[in-house]
């Protein structure tokens, strides 16, 4: 590890109310790199990633950007320092077309694709462009919520189970377009359950329980990992 991460976080604690959720998590994502964040139901994924993004404000420790701090800026100005995200939910413009959508994001740097470099990505958002987002396929809107975030000219991604619900046809599509953002030089962070597709993107995992990471490892070792893995995930 010579290079400084891209993102950095240490310690990083974080409570929902009362309730202390992220227990002093520490994570290092360096640049170009994809990481898959593994671990069972309840077990603090979504939450690391709503921290990270400060949309959960009760958090304590450390969660640096580039070297930026992320922690002290106030919620709008976090995207701006070049960080998407993707939530569970997708969060597009359900009453826009997909080419509003498209539209409509505030570009953080130079480098975000343009709506004809997006249409080359995902074809198939091309031939949807004048649907409204309701009309869309689960797997159209999840395409969809990730375009608009790669056309802000974010550094790093965030995806949270970005193949939850979806057909075989269509995961493989999203892993084709994941694996297109790594040429590209993109860094992606990914909340995954599904093992297949995990294994073909990521370059190293982290596992956590309870609120705090417990294992890191490279890519190539989760088939030699499985029962330990299937032990801790309980899958
Ligand atoms: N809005 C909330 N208010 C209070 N507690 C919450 C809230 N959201 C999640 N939690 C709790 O925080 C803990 C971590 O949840 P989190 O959603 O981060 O887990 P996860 O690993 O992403 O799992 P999942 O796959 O179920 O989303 C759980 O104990 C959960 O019950």
């Amino acid at each position: 590890m010579s290079s400084a991460p891209l993102l950095e976080v240490r310690g990083l604690n974080a409570w929902y109310g009362e309730s202390h959720v992220l227990h002093g998590v520490d994570l290092d994502i360096r640049e170009g790199e994809t990481v898959t964040l593994l671990g069972r139901n309840g077990a603090g994924k979504t939450t690391t990633l709503r921290a990270i993004m400060g949309i959960l404000r009760r958090r304590e420790g450390v969660i640096r950007l580039c070297g930026k701090d992320l922690l002290s800026l106030p919620l709008h100005k976090v995207a701006q320092t070049g960080i998407g995200y993707v939530p569970e939910e997708r969060g597009i413009f359900a009453s826009l077309s997909v080419s509003e959508n498209l539209i409509l994001p505030p570009t953080v740097s130079d480098s975000g694709m343009s709506v004809e470099e997006i249409y080359k990505l995902f074809p198939n958002l091309h031939e949807r462009r004048s649907s409204q987002g309701t009309k869309l396929s689960g797997g159209e809107q999840q395409m969809l919520a990730i375009a608009r975030v790669l056309r802000t000219g974010a550094k790093i991604i965030l995806l949270d189970e970005p193949t939850e619900g979806l057909a075989p046809v269509i995961v493989q599509r999203i892993g084709d377009v994941l694996m297109a953002l790594k040429e590209r030089g993109m860094t992606i962070l990914l909340v995954e359950q599904n093992f297949r597709f995990a294994r073909k993107v990521a370059d190293r995992f982290y596992l956590m329980e309870d609120g705090r990471m417990v294992n890191s490892f490279p890519g190539h070792e989760l088939d030699a990992r499985m029962d330990e893995l299937h032990e801790v995930l309980g899958v």
